[in-house]
């Protein structure tokens, strides 16, 4: 864009009027098209959570609610909901994380100083967040907790915290496994500067039978101070992916799943999509 802009100052400086005017309508319409294109994408984005009445917990339940996770994660920073998972989703989802691992679809995970196992232990896969795009346990996974954001989204005092216009797309869904050797993951931020548009953090836990013992919990340093969540089969943890929530896993001495999702401000990402 900068280079024809340039070339059409260099053709009005040269007298050349005709072909000047000519790249000027160029360069406008290639703005229009760039400004659309921005639009469809938050657009598309903002479909993907669109609010509805969110199950929480079993139905006869009525220990959470979704104000009470807005107003969690308000105080806290950080909310934990048991039993998110449904009981009947449980069992393949266990399945299918178990075949990943089998398969060796999960690699060792990486932080952004590229791989350094004494700081994250854990074995990793990406998975897309593309509409339809995963296997059926990890889809309905994504369902739920689309529905939870949407709602989230909805509450007065979420809203507060994200601020005008902002809009949340899920963007990044990530598998993970610490063999059981005492891997951990030191204390970190997940987006320390905003770089990567990451909002809201949501972990989902598959660990049948997971007893203190075993060690492995997420340790998230909050308003309260160093609150430690066992990573129970069917949990959710959410927390904000900023410096609000700082957190580290301990060292696991079991096999250890979970699937970790992150939600992006839409208009970070269609910017970042737009420029690539
Ligand atoms: O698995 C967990 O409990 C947390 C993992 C984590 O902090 C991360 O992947 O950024
Ligand atoms: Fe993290």
């Amino acid at each position: 864009m900068h280079s024809i802009t340039a070339e059409a100052d260099s053709l009005r400086d040269a007298g050349m009027v005709g072909h000047h005017q000519e790249l000027v309508s160029q360069i406008e319409h290639l703005r229009e098209q760039r400004a659309e294109c921005l639009q469809s994408s938050i657009r598309r984005s903002a479909s993907r959570i669109k609010p509805s009445a969110v199950r929480l917990g079993p139905s006869s339940s009525s220990l959470w609610d979704v104000a009470a996770v807005a107003a969690e994660l308000k105080r806290e920073h950080c909310c934990v909901i048991d039993d998110f998972v449904g009981a009947d989703e449980a069992a393949p989802l266990r399945e299918h994380l178990g075949s990943m691992r089998s398969s060796g679809a999960l690699k060792p995970g990486e932080v952004s100083a590229g791989l350094q196992q004494q700081r994250r232990g854990d074995l990793m896969a990406w998975v897309s967040t593309e509409a339809g795009a995963q296997a059926p346990p990890l889809r309905a996974l994504l369902h739920s907790i689309d529905r939870l954001v949407g709602a989230l989204g909805q509450q007065p005092l979420v809203a507060d915290d994200l601020g005008p216009q902002r809009m949340l797309c899920r963007h990044e869904m990530q598998v993970t496994c610490y063999p059981g050797n005492g891997a951990r993951y030191v204390k970190h931020v997940d987006d320390p500067h905003g770089s990567r548009g990451r909002v809201l953090t949501l972990i989902a836990y598959s660990n049948p039978r997971w007893e203190p013992g075993h060690g492995g919990a997420l340790r998230l340093h909050v308003p309260s101070g160093a609150r430690d969540v066992e990573p129970r089969d069917r949990r959710l943890v959410l927390f904000w992916s900023d410096a609000r929530a700082p957190h580290e896993v301990l060292p696991a001495h079991r096999e250890r799943y979970a699937v970790s999702v992150w939600f992006s401000d839409a208009q970070a990402v269609a910017a970042g999509a737009a420029s690539k």
